[in-house]
């Protein structure tokens, strides 16, 4: 049974699909202090946070058993994702699922920024009828200056343009086509620090862009600039803005995020062209909704071993590459095990080629499935997409890979070879119908089975009543044989049989089948 913990308010309707999994247990507890956390983390195979609970290389330390952390949300700067790779822990995150939220909540940001909306409010309700102090400007026209036009920020892109503004943007790892398509203009930091008349920031907080705003660029911007920022604290120096702001040369700046959070007093809040709010961008029901659904079905995969899409610390895929190589994960693990299993002793070296259709893509992430099905037969430890590398590099086990566009026999191939001081195997895999793992050769023996439930592989030399011998030692057990293959290439020459069996052969009988004259091994393969 895995045990799954979920904090920091994640919505609980999100989360049916861990509530009704029978090999889950999860514990919702919203308000877990840090203390709190590192006394019940030990007991957890996967936690799920928001932005409250800190993640901190010091509760990983105590995470003897976690294998995934989920955020339901975007950012994952509560989390010291590098102390969780070195554990080879899963990082994974929801993005998409809150970009509206957000983006609307800029939108309502800069509104209530150019409008005066929450101050005329407090005094009206206060009882003061106060037309006068609030005349604000309109957004048509003004130029909107977008640094970072990621998904939330193309999103805020559009709404603006749909009011009329003109909307330029700084993302320096974006294409500029993509981003021109939208009606957007792609200029340098610098041109849109000079341009805009409303600067809104969407990029993540990272080493590069910590106080992106400072002063030297407030001392760029035109007089009058107003600043959103729903991002992330840390980006805009929030003392530069201050002076900025006093000076006059920022009109106003309305901020959902700070540099330290919770945060209940700020030299900013007593200005009365800020507006703030306590980190609600993505605070809507739909978001917390998508978030919480998105992140359980991702903890539910990683704990039942298969591969999550939203990992933030797995190499990261192409969707359109994921979309063609995706369903070959499955086949590229199963063969690793199969692999594996054939050989006896430390496997020193993992060769991995890929010819026909697949080889025209990066298959980075099939190699690592490859090893991960490698690794899972002798290693107690959790292996992962991960740290599979890392584990094959600790145990001195060297992994290549190739691709060969050229294809005879198949749409696509894929070749693993296992070396073990005693011995070393050749496995060739393909999908059926494009979804059924088939191993198709054998050290070159062509063969044609589903990888799937137990297997006897049994090479042996081709000639009378060995076949026989093995099924009556089988059936002797009362075992049922549900396919056999076998491949030959001469005439009574060297030959391989394989066996799906309907459940595991005894030690006892594979040491009686090993001893038929001309078997040459025996090896049980379950996958
Ligand atoms: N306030 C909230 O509640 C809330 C909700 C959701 C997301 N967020 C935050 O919003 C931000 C954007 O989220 P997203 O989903 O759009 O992410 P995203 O990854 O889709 O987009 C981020 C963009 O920023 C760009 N970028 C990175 N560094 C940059 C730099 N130095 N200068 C210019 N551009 C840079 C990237 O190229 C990317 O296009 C993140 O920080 C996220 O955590 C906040
Ligand atoms: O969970 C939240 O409330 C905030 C989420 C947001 O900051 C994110 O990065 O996705």
């Amino acid at each position: 049974m895995y045990k799954v913990l979920a904090t920091d308010g994640v919505a609980p309707e999100g989360l049916a699909v861990l509530q009704n999994a029978p090999d889950v247990e999860l514990d919702i507890r919203p308000k877990l202090s840090p203390e709190e956390l590192l006394a019940v983390i030990p007991d957890y195979d996967a936690l799920i946070v928001r932005s409250a609970t800190k993640v901190t290389a010091a509760v990983l330390e105590r995470a003897a058993k976690l294998k995934i952390i989920g955020r339901a949300g975007v950012g994952v700067d509560n989390i010291d994702v590098r102390a969780a790779t070195a554990r080879g822990i899963i990082v994974a995150n929801a993005p998409g699922g809150n970009t509206i939220a957000a983006a609307e909540h800029t939108m309502g940001m800069m509104l209530a920024l150019a409008r005066n909306i929450p101050e005329a409010n407090a005094r009206l309700k206060a009882g003061v009828w106060d037309k006068k102090s609030f005349v604000g400007v309109e957004l048509r026209h003004k130029v909107l200056g977008v640094i970072g036009i990621g998904r939330i920020g193309s999103e805020v892109a559009k709404r603006a343009l749909a009011m009329e503004m003109e909307v330029i943007a700084y993302d320096p790892y974006i294409p500029a086509e993509r981003v021109e398509e939208l009606g957007v203009r792609m200029v340098s930091l610098d041109a849109l620090l000079r341009q805009a008349d409303f600067i809104t920031i969407h990029t993540p907080l990272s080493k590069e862009n910590y106080h992106l705003l400072n002063k030297e660029a407030f001392e760029k911007m035109k007089p009058g600039v107003r600043i959103i920022n729903c991002a992330r604290g840390g980006i805009v120096d929030e003392a530069a803005l201050y002076a900025a702001l006093k000076e006059g040369k920022v009109a106003g700046a309305a901020l959902d995020v700070f540099e330290q959070e919770p945060v209940t007093d700020s030299p900013l809040f007593s200005l009365p062209n800020v507006v703030v709010t306590p980190h609600l961008g993505a605070s809507t029901v739909e978001a917390q909704l998508g978030v919480a659904k998105v992140i359980a079905e991702e903890i539910l995969v990683a704990l039942r071993g298969g591969f999550v899409r939203n990992a933030v610390n797995v190499p990261f895929v192409r969707p359109e590459v994921l979309a063609e190589i995706g369903p070959f994960i499955g086949l590229a693990e199963k063969l690793g095990r199969f692999a594996a299993q054939l050989v006896s002793g430390r496997i020193g070296l993992v060769e991995v080629s890929f010819s026909g259709e697949i080889a025209q893509y990066d298959v980075s992430l099939l190699t690592t499935a490859v090893l991960k099905g490698v690794l899972s037969i002798a290693l107690q430890e959790a292996v992962n997409f991960v740290n599979a590398n890392e584990v094959a590099k600790k145990r001195g086990i060297r992994v290549t890979e190739t691709r060969r566009g050229e294809e005879e026999d198949y749409v696509s191939l894929i070749t693993v070879r296992v070396v073990a001081p005693e011995g070393e195997r050749t496995v060739a895999g393909t999908l059926q119908r494009g979804k059924e793992p088939r191993v198709v050769a054998i050290d070159g023996y062509r063969v044609d089975t589903p990888l799937e439930g137990h297997m006897l592989f049994i090479p042996h030399m081709d000639r009378p009543r060995i076949i026989g011998r093995v099924g009556n030692l089988i059936g002797a057990q009362d075992i049922n044989i549900a396919a056999m293959q076998v491949g030959r290439k001469v005439i009574g020459g060297p030959a391989v049989m394989l066996l799906a069996v309907d459940s595991p052969v005894p030690e006892e009988t594979l040491t009686e089948i090993a001893k038929v004259d001309g078997i040459m091994g025996v090896k049980m393969v379950s996958l």
